[in-house]
C-alpha cells in the first residue's frame, strides 16, 4: 500500500476549495474488479496477469488470503502475476491457513467457497467491526454444498472452512436480500465444484444488482458457462476456469468524491479512461449527477461533470433509490446535504450492513455539521439548511470519509476524523484529494 510521505493529521482538516476544481484524474483500479479477478486467477487452469491492479488494502488482503490457499500473487509492480492454487487433480494437504478479512466484504464472502477445495483447515477473522457484517447465508449454503464450517453458530466470524480438496455442489436456496456478494461468492467458485452450483433467491429484493452482473460476465470472460435466464436464480455448470489476463478499469465508485468536487465548486473534473460500456455501479453517477444539476459529457480522454454556476447554491437535491448503487450514497448523501432543494435517498436498508451502519453514521455526522436530515428504516431524507464545520466521524468506513472530504471542500472548519481508513479502496486518498484544492 502506498503510504503518505508525512504523517496525517489526525483528524485531517479538509481542504476548503477557493474557487471552482478543474482537473483531469486518473483514478486506482476498481476494488470489486481487483477481487474478482485475484479470486478467478486463483481458481483458473493456468497463470494470469491482473492488470492495472487497484493497491489497497482491500486487495492486498484478498491476495494474502489467496496465497494463504496456495495461490501465488507477485504483487510488487502494477500487474499483478497470480499463479494458481492447486487443483484436485493434485491434491496436498495444507498446513492450517489464516484468513484476515480486515474490512473486506469481498474477502469475507468470497474466500470461504474457495477454502472449501483447499485439503486443510482454513480460519477466517477480520477488523472488531467485521464481525457484525452478515456472512451466515454463505456459510449455510457452504455446509449443504458440502463442506465442513464451524461458525460456533453465531453466522459471523470468526469461523473455520474444513476442506477436503473437492467439493460436491449442486442447489442452495439462499436469502440474499442483505448483500448481493452472497450471489457473487458461490457463483465465483462453483465452477470448481463436482456439480456446479445452482443458486436460487428466497427473500426481498437482492441490493446491487450490477455486482452480480459483474461476477457474471468476469465468469463468461473465462470460459464458464453460467444460466441467468429465470430471476433470482443462477446456475453455474462445473468445469474448468480458463486463465485470463484483464486490465482493470478505474474505480467508478471511487470517482464519486471526485466528481462532486465539481459539483460542489462549480467546477468541471475529468476523470480519465472511464468505460464506454461497464458493469461498475459507479457508471450511474453520470445520470444522478446530470439530475442534481450537473453537465455530464463524454470527451476523448474520459468523463467530464461540470458543476452548475453557482456551486453547491444551484445544485438540485435529489429523490432516487439506490438499491442498485448502494456504495454511492455516503457521497451522494454529502451532495444533498449540501444542496438546494430537498432530497430523498431511498432503497438502501442493506447499507446499515456496510462498513458501518451508513444510514446512520450518515445522518449522525451530516447532522452534527448542521444538515437537516432524517434517517428512515430504508434512507434518508435531507433538507436544505446552512452547515458548518465539525469533527465529522468516519467509523473505519472510507466512503465516510469521502462524504466528509466532500462537505469540507464547501464548508470551512470540517476536520475528517481517521482519513486514512480511505486506504480500504484508495492509496494515499488525502494527498490525491489535497493536490486538487
Ligand atoms: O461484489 C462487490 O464487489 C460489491 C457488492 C456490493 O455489496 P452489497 O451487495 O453488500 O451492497 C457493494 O456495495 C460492495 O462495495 C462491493
Ligand atoms: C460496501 C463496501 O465494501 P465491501 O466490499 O467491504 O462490502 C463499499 O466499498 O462500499
Amino acid at each position: 500500500m502506498t503510504s503518505p510521505a508525512v504523517a496525517l493529521a489526525d483528524p485531517w482538516p479538509a481542504p476548503v476549495a477557493t474557487g471552482p476544481v478543474d482537473a483531469v484524474v486518473s483514478l486506482p483500479g476498481s476494488k470489486s474488479l481487483t477481487n474478482r479477478a485475484l479470486v478467478l486467477a486463483a481458481l483458473a487452469d493456468g497463470p494470469s496477469v491482473v492488470r492495472r491492479a487497484l493497491r489497497s488494502r482491500d486487495t492486498l488482503l484478498m491476495a494474502r488470503a489467496l496465497t494463504g490457499l496456495g495461490a501465488a500473487v507477485d504483487s510488487s509492480g502494477d500487474d499483478w502475476a497470480v499463479t494458481p492454487m492447486p487443483t484436485a487433480t493434485r491434491p496436498a494437504r495444507r498446513a492450517p491457513a489464516e484468513v484476515d478479512c480486515g474490512l473486506a466484504g469481498t474477502v469475507m464472502r468470497f474466500v470461504p467457497p474457495v477454502a472449501g477445495l483447499v485439503d486443510g483447515v482454513v480460519a477466517f477473522d477480520g477488523d472488531p467491526h467485521m464481525r457484525n457484517r452478515p456472512v451466515g447465508e454463505v456459510l449455510t449454503a457452504l455446509t449443504a454444498l458440502g463442506m465442513r464450517v464451524d461458525d460456533g453458530g453465531r453466522g459471523s466470524l470468526p469461523f473455520t472452512v474444513a476442506g477436503e480438496g473437492r467439493v460436491p455442489g449442486g442447489t442452495v436456496v439462499i436469502d440474499a436480500s442483505a448483500s448481493s456478494q452472497f450471489v457473487s461468492a458461490l457463483l465465483l467458485a462453483g465452477a470448481r465444484y463436482d456439480h456446479g452450483v445452482d443458486v436460487r433467491h428466497d427473500g426481498k429484493p437482492i441490493p446491487s444488482l450490477p455486482h452480480i452482473e459483474m461476477t457474471i460476465a468476469m465468469l463468461r470472460a473465462r470460459g464458464v458457462e453460467v444460466d441467468d435466464t429465470d430471476a433470482n436464480r443462477w446456475a453455474v455448470a462445473p468445469g474448468p476456469v480458463a486463465a485470463h489476463d484483464e486490465t482493470i478499469e478505474p474505480d467508478l465508485s471511487n470517482a464519486a468524491p471526485f466528481l462532486a468536487l465539481a459539483a460542489v465548486t462549480g467546477g468541471s473534473v475529468t476523470v480519465r479512461d472511464w468505460p464506454i460500456a461497464t458493469t461498475q455501479p459507479g457508471d450511474a453517477l453520470r445520470d444522478l449527477l446530470a439530475q442534481m444539476g450537473c453537465t455530464v459529457d463524454r470527451v476523448d480522454d474520459g468523463l467530464r461533470v461540470t458543476g452548475p454556476a453557482g456551486g453547491h447554491r444551484d445544485l438540485l437535491g435529489l429523490d432516487a433509490d439506490l438499491h442498485d448503487v448502494g456504495e454511492l450514497t455516503p457521497a451522494i448523501a454529502a451532495l444533498c446535504a449540501l444542496a438546494s432543494t430537498p432530497s430523498h435517498l431511498r432503497g438502501i436498508a442493506h447499507i446499515r450492513g456496510h462498513e458501518t451502519d451508513r444510514l446512520a453514521a450518515l445522518a449522525a455526522e451530516l447532522g452534527a455539521l448542521g444538515a437537516d436530515v432524517t434517517e428512515h428504516p430504508d434512507g434518508l431524507s435531507l433538507r436544505p439548511a446552512p452547515l458548518g464545520g465539525g469533527v465529522f466521524h468516519t467509523y473505519a468506513d472510507h466512503r465516510m470519509a469521502h462524504a466528509g472530504v466532500i462537505v469540507g471542500a464547501a464548508v470551512p472548519g470540517v476536520l475528517v476524523e481517521d482519513v486514512a481508513t480511505t486506504s480500504k479502496t484508495f492509496p494515499d486518498f488525502p494527498g490525491f484529494w489535497a493536490a486538487l484544492l
